[in-house]
């Protein structure tokens, strides 16, 4: 195997995708001239409107599909190349389970797959599986499984193999805040763990709360790509928490920072997140249980 950058996860060089779109020799370009470093051990997200070529980036790092200019590597190995996915775990966005099976069949039968010896296979389902907090599930038809588990189902079959980089395309869509909550924790947890997590999601504030990188597509072409603290923070001001003043004194402490040079440029009350109201407010399923 060669190494070429031990702190990489992915490294994407150059990257370009055409799809041919008819015989005549039309084609689609989805990904454009596309270079992005994926470091190891943080929670990367990848973001951009529909069709901005995110899904065509993931199906290239999984060896689904060939680039057609450029390259990719995971952990140094060229994509294509079967033993680059041997430490890749994967939840698709819309992942079609076997719906008669239970869901401690499905990550068994993923973990076979996945070559985990059979030997610790047993053990390891059971652990992903309440590492995923569905122990109490576990006997239970997939079929059966709300769309909140049928997420945590999936996201224990992309870890029954205890891989490295596990990739996450749109893993709360349709789940609701609680749900989404909970995953974040998890993704949150697996990065304490030294994994790497690569995440697509439409949920902006969610991706904001998890991701130490952020890279955004438009029309295939990378237009952003950053530390989320570096592109989010405003360098050169600061918010005061203060108890609420009277008028008079706000006034007092705006003519104190004029004498000095400096603008009280807002004077706002603090707003909780319509989503930490939400979680405050409604109760948290039993593990196990109806989890949503
Ligand atoms: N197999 C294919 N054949 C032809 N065009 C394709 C194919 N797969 C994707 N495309 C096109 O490539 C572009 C990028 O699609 P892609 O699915 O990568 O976007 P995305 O960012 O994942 O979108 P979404 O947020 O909707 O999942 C789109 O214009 C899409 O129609």
């Amino acid at each position: 195997m060669t190494q070429t950058n031990p702190a990489s996860a992915i490294e994407i060089t150059g990257l370009t995708k055409d799809f041919a779109l008819n015989l005549r020799g039309i084609k689609l370009r989805a990904v454009e001239n596309l270079t992005l470093n994926v470091p190891e051990g943080q929670v990367f997200g990848l973001l951009g409107p529909n069709g901005s070529g995110k899904s065509t980036t993931i199906k290239i790092i999984l060896g689904l599909l060939d680039p057609t200019v450029g390259e990719c590597k995971v952990f140094g190995v060229p994509s294509g190349r079967v033993d680059s996915r041997l430490n890749v775990g994967y939840l698709p966005e819309a992942p079609y389970f076997y719906r008669y099976l239970s869901g401690e069949e499905l990550v068994r039968f993923y973990g076979r797959i996945c070559g985990v010896p059979k030997k610790i296979l047993k053990d390891r389902v059971r652990e992903v599986i309440d590492w995923v907090g569905l122990s109490g599930a576990s006997h239970r038809r997939v079929g059966t499984y709300s769309k909140g588990m049928l997420q945590r189902i999936g996201l224990a079959q992309a870890l029954v193999h205890d891989p490295r980089l596990i990739i996450l395309d749109e893993p709360t869509a349709g789940v609701d805040p609680v749900g989404s909550a909970e995953i974040s924790e998890l993704i949150l947890k697996l990065k304490t763990q030294g994994k790497t997590v690569l995440i697509t999601s439409h949920l902006l504030a969610q991706i904001e709360d998890i991701c130490d990188r952020v890279a955004i597509l438009d029309k295939g072409k990378l237009i952003v790509e950053g530390s989320v603290n570096e592109l989010v923070g405003v360098s050169n001001r600061q918010s005061l928490i203060v108890d609420s003043l009277p008028p008079a004194e706000l006034e007092e402490l705006r003519g104190w920072l004029a004498a000095r040079g400096h603008a009280l440029n807002a004077v706002e009350q603090p707003r909780t997140r319509l989503d930490q109201l939400f979680l405050s407010k409604v109760s948290r399923p039993q593990k196990g249980g109806d989890i949503k």
